[in-house]
């Protein structure tokens, strides 16, 4: 007995000393206890939830004691009424369990499903409010499996195991006290034998969350595969190299279950352990039970009660090993969703200011910009230029040479490493986001439509749509078809969608794929004007369309510029940029010219002159 104590008080000593050390050195616990206060923001509906396995525990941990009383009152002369109560209660005992455990299901299950709403939230949340250069750095494929695969494993293990250990811990208190009651010798042999087993469910545990850290690491990598190639079907196909994709997914698929095998048996070596624990615990307490049984020191029916407690102690020690293994494969996830939660915004936060007056005068000051993607290489640098307000301006030079990025800087996606763009005299940075984005509008190189209908798409600009399931009365849908239409005929869209069979009401399908790319364009330009911006910004926005769609669109955008709006046009084509008020010529990251057409094509051996000569020639810029 003496021998016993001393053992469980050093186990307990180890056990707390190691806790103590693995918390210092151990991030993960962290993880975890943070995850916890994300459930337990649920506190109430976990007290409910525990208030019913309390109950489903204790009438579980009476079962045991109510089939040895059923036993024994069989030895009565008359047994029935004695045998009548005990079965009842016995009954009674199972039903009760029965019951609440369905109730505390349903409670657990709802808190799952409200953990796993938030943390899905919050990480999207964290994602939209990334800085543009995030997304250049980090692949959409991992991000979206942290997004659906992480959260999820995060929310269904905390909430299961929440439920799942505080049963557990109750019917563990309540099954040592009844066999404390039946027998105290018998119990402190379990008692002693229990830390034993779990030590070793703590071992596995940490090599149990390396393999599960591997597992999800591939499922995201395998994610990003399988997206990019179904983005990319239409260059999948049209290099026929379907059978490339297919093995890049199943090599990534074939490491995961690889990782996923050891994982598996390293579970199962573990639960030999514990259930050959247990078998061992069982047959000592046999051997001494069976003699205490035989000396009359304690009576038959108790001892059968004492066995089923003890057996009942085996499936709650091994709820216990795995509520730990998935605590691991949890903590495994949560790290890296914390890592991107916690991310701070590597960029300078939006302002608030918002004039009432927003004339659109530009200005560039020495700015330089590197992309995070590649920081040792200077996009442009120290460009310097003014644009007055309500003229038009364009950006040539020859492929790469710093045109879009120009343009990216006036829509903030980036902030320059040095210098300055000023807006009206204030720098970009202290303007309001949603009031700046409301006065700049840019449309990019490759537009991308929502997969909605085509009015949806125009009507994303404006931002009374930000509520779409809002009611609208008749007047104000028809007065909103009219807006849209007019967007639609300034950017020369409005035949082509009304020659289709659902009009306006035609889905776009995903990124706009079931457009032609000159009808995409238009889509996206009478997107952008729909939002009557002050400085509008044309990143090869008509390359796709004909000499005539391009002719009308810069008739009515440019020449017929009755808003008076500041435009930026980066273009290759001579007829798109050479009716411009002003022409600034960027070639390798550098201003190297700027003025009228006609002044440009008067400087000797200029870049401009070559530019327009060789587009005369058809040689094309690819060698300046
Ligand atoms: N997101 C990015 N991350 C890293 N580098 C980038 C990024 N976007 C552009 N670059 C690089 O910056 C340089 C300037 O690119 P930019 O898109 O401004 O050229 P451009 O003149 O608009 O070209 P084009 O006429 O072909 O559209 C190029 O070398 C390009 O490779």
């Amino acid at each position: 007995m003496v021998f016993a104590c001393t053992r469980l008080t050093s186990i307990v000593k180890i056990l707390k000393k190691s806790k103590e050390v693995v918390e210092e050195s151990n991030p993960q616990q962290r993880v975890l206890r943070r995850l916890f206060r994300y459930s337990f923001s649920d506190w109430k509906l976990i007290l409910l939830g525990s208030f019913f396995l309390f109950i489903v525990s204790s009438a579980e941990v009476f079962v045991p004691l109510l089939t040895g009383r059923l036993l024994s009152s069989v030895a009565y002369k008359d047994p029935y009424p004695k045998f009548r109560t005990n079965l009842l209660l016995f009954v009674g005992a199972y039903f009760i369990g029965i019951l609440f455990g369905g109730f505390r299901l349903w409670v657990f299950s709802v808190c799952v499903a409200r953990l796993s709403i938030r943390l899905r939230t919050k990480l999207f949340q964290t994602y939209l409010q990334q800085e543009i250069g995030f997304f250049d750095t980090h692949e959409s494929g991992k991000l979206l499996s942290r997004l659906n695969h992480d959260t999820e494993i995060m929310s269904t293990t905390v909430a299961n195991n929440v439920s799942q250990c505080i049963g557990s811990v109750f019917k563990f208190i309540g099954i040592i006290l009844v066999m404390f009651k039946l027998n105290a010798y018998l119990t402190l042999i379990c008692i002693v034998g229990t830390p034993v087993i779990l030590v070793v469910i703590k071992l596995s545990g940490n090599t149990s969350r390396r393999v599960s850290e591997k597992v999800q690491n591939l499922t995201a990598d395998s994610s990003e595969v399988s997206e990019e190639a179904i983005q990319s079907i239409r260059t999948v196909r049209s290099f026929a190299n379907e059978n490339g994709e297919i093995k890049r997914y199943t090599s990534i698929l074939q490491q995961a279950y690889g990782a996923l095998v050891a994982q598996a048996g390293l579970a199962s070596v573990q639960k030999w352990f514990v259930d050959m624990g247990s078998v061992g615990l069982s047959a000592t307490i046999l051997t001494y039970g069976a003699k205490l049984v035989r000396e009359n020191r304690l009576p038959g029916s108790d001892m059968l009660s004492f066995i089923m407690c003890q057996l009942a102690l085996g499936p709650i020690l091994s709820d216990i090993s795995q509520i730990y293994s998935s605590l691991k494969t949890a903590a495994g996830a949560s790290e890296s969703v914390f890592e991107y939660i916690d991310r701070s915004i590597e960029q300078k936060p939006s302002g608030d200011y918002k004039p009432d007056e927003f004339r659109g005068e530009i200005e560039f000051q020495d700015v330089t910009l590197t992309y995070p993607a590649r920081p040792n290489e200077k996009a442009i640098s120290n460009v310097s230029f003014r644009i007055e307000p309500g003229k038009t301006y364009a950006f040539v030079g020859p492929s790469g040479s710093g045109k879009s990025t120009c343009l990216n800087l006036l829509e903030r996606f980036y902030d320059p490493n040095e210098g300055k763009v000023l807006i009206d005299g204030h720098e970009i940075q202290e303007y309001d986001h949603k009031y700046l984005h409301q006065k700049i509008t840019l449309v990019g190189q490759e537009p991308i439509l929502f997969n909605r209908t085509i009015r949806q798409n125009i009507l994303y600009a404006m931002d009374e749509n930000e509520d779409e399931n809002q009611e609208k009365s008749e007047a104000a849908v028809v007065e909103q078809d009219a807006i849209v239409e007019s967007a639609a005929k300034e950017a020369d869209a409005h035949t082509f969608i009304s020659g289709l069979v659902d009009g306006y009401n035609t889905p776009c399908g995903q990124r706009g794929t079931q457009l032609s790319g000159g009808q995409k364009q238009r889509v996206s330009i009478a997107r952008a004007i729909i939002r009557k911006p002050n400085i509008l910004l044309l990143d090869e926005a008509t390359s796709a369309l004909d000499p005539i769609s391009e002719r009308l669109i810069q008739e009515s955008l440019v020449q017929n510029n009755q808003q008076k709006r500041t435009v930026l046009i980066s273009a290759h084509r001579l007829s798109t940029f050479e009716k411009c008020d002003r022409i600034f010529v960027i070639c390798k990251g550098k201003l190297v010219e700027q003025g009228s057409h006609e002044e440009l094509m008067a400087i000797e051996n200029g870049v401009y002159q070559e530019l327009v000569r060789r587009q005369l020639t058809d040689l094309g810029d690819s060698q300046l």
